[in-house]
């Protein structure tokens, strides 16, 4: 793959991810956007950040975007170069408004805009890569296809894969003592080894949504949120969050009246209270309101799927919330 430009700049929005039940599969991009322009140099890499995260994010190889991009190239089998980053941030960092998954967006829409095939990394590419990076895709699908988005990685259960292919007769025993024991060889092709198979759908929702976001001045890494949640859940809270999940789909598409029931959660949001007791609160408190707010993405930020109306807002000021009433943002990450 040859490089035929030496310059691209690219906006990537900010994005909240999970929106209650949808734990490591929903999210929707908002109206927050980190900015990015890219030189190729043959000098050694240098990064300049403006706004958020200045002076505390690295400006060297360690970089995220610069990880991205030398990720994406190598994917797309083109040769590495000198890089040189100009940032413009608006996305608050380490908040749950889905800011490294933005940055490895951002970097890997750079390398698309310049190498001679951009098709070689399609969104649904681009979704593979940059989820072995990040680890799920939740955030980086809106990030990539904007609105409100599902998204996965194909599995097979162990249960599935270890499966005969053969049709069984009921009628049969089915096998002696012990014979269960022995794994079965599935033959699942492993599809190019290290990025995972993603998959993504857009959400079409039909009604005005404005999403509020509430941001503390405090931060929460993601890896220590994610720290918290048990190995296991009760089934019926399984068997109860698969429901509003499933509900949640309707609710965004043209149910609004369904939200506050819809973004009940049961895999997540109260494991995590004790990283963020004040935003589990703020949480409650809007949705005793009938506003159904949520925790954006691993916290500590609630985002609630709703204007809230200047007195609530004017209340969480108060006491010491950022209140931003935003906008979808239905486009994802584009070249400018
Ligand atoms: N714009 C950015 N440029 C480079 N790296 C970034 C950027 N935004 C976030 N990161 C990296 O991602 C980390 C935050 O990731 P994470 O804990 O998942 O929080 P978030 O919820 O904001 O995604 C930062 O500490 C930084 O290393
Ligand atoms: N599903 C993830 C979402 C993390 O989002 P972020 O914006 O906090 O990075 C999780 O809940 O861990």
């Amino acid at each position: 793959m040859r490089i035929v430009k030496d310059e691209a700049e690219v906006k990537v929005p900010a994005t909240s991810a999970n929106l209650g039940p949808g734990y490591d599969c929903m999210g929707l991009a908002v109206s927050l956007h980190d900015r990015v322009r890219f030189r190729a140099t043959v000098g050694k890499t240098q990064v300049h950040v403006r706004g958020e995260g200045k002076d505390r994010l690295p400006e060297d190889e360690k970089h995220l975007v610069v990880r991205a991009i030398r990720l994406g190239l190598d994917a797309v089998g083109a040769s590495q170069v000198g890089i040189s980053l100009w940032q413009e941030n608006q996305i608050p960092q380490s908040r749950g408004l889905g800011s490294s998954a933005s940055a490895i967006v951002s970097g890997l829409a750079i390398v698309r805009a310049i190498i001679s095939d951009p098709q070689a990394l399609d969104n649904d590419t681009m979704l593979r890569i940059a989820t072995y990076l990040e680890g799920h895709p939740d955030n980086l699908a809106p990030a990539i296809y904007g609105g409100i988005t599902l998204a996965g990685i194909h599995g097979t259960s162990s249960e599935e894969a270890a499966t005969t292919k053969e049709l069984t007769s009921p009628f049969i025993e089915m096998g002696q003592e012990g014979e269960d024991d022995q794994e079965e060889e599935t033959d699942q092709p492993v599809l190019n080894a290290d990025f995972p198979q993603t998959w993504a759908v857009k959400i079409e929702n039909q009604y005005d949504l404005y999403p509020t976001v509430f941001i503390p001045d405090f931060e929460l890494d993601t890896s220590q949120a994610r720290a918290l949640l048990p190995e296991q859940v009760p089934h019926a809270d399984a068997a109860r969050n698969v429901a509003n999940a499933a509900l949640l789909v309707s609710a965004l598409q043209d149910h609004p009246e369904l939200l506050m029931a819809a973004t009940t959660d049961y895999l997540h949001q109260n494991y995590r209270r004790a990283a963020m007791p004040a935003s589990l609160d703020l949480m409650y408190w809007l949705r005793a309101q009938q506003l159904p707010a949520v925790i954006s993405g691993a916290g500590p930020c609630v985002l609630a799927l709703t204007n809230v109306g200047d007195q609530v807002k004017a209340q969480a000021e108060k006491v010491g919330w950022k209140v931003r009433t935003l906008e979808l943002d239905t486009r994802g990450v584009r070249e400018l």
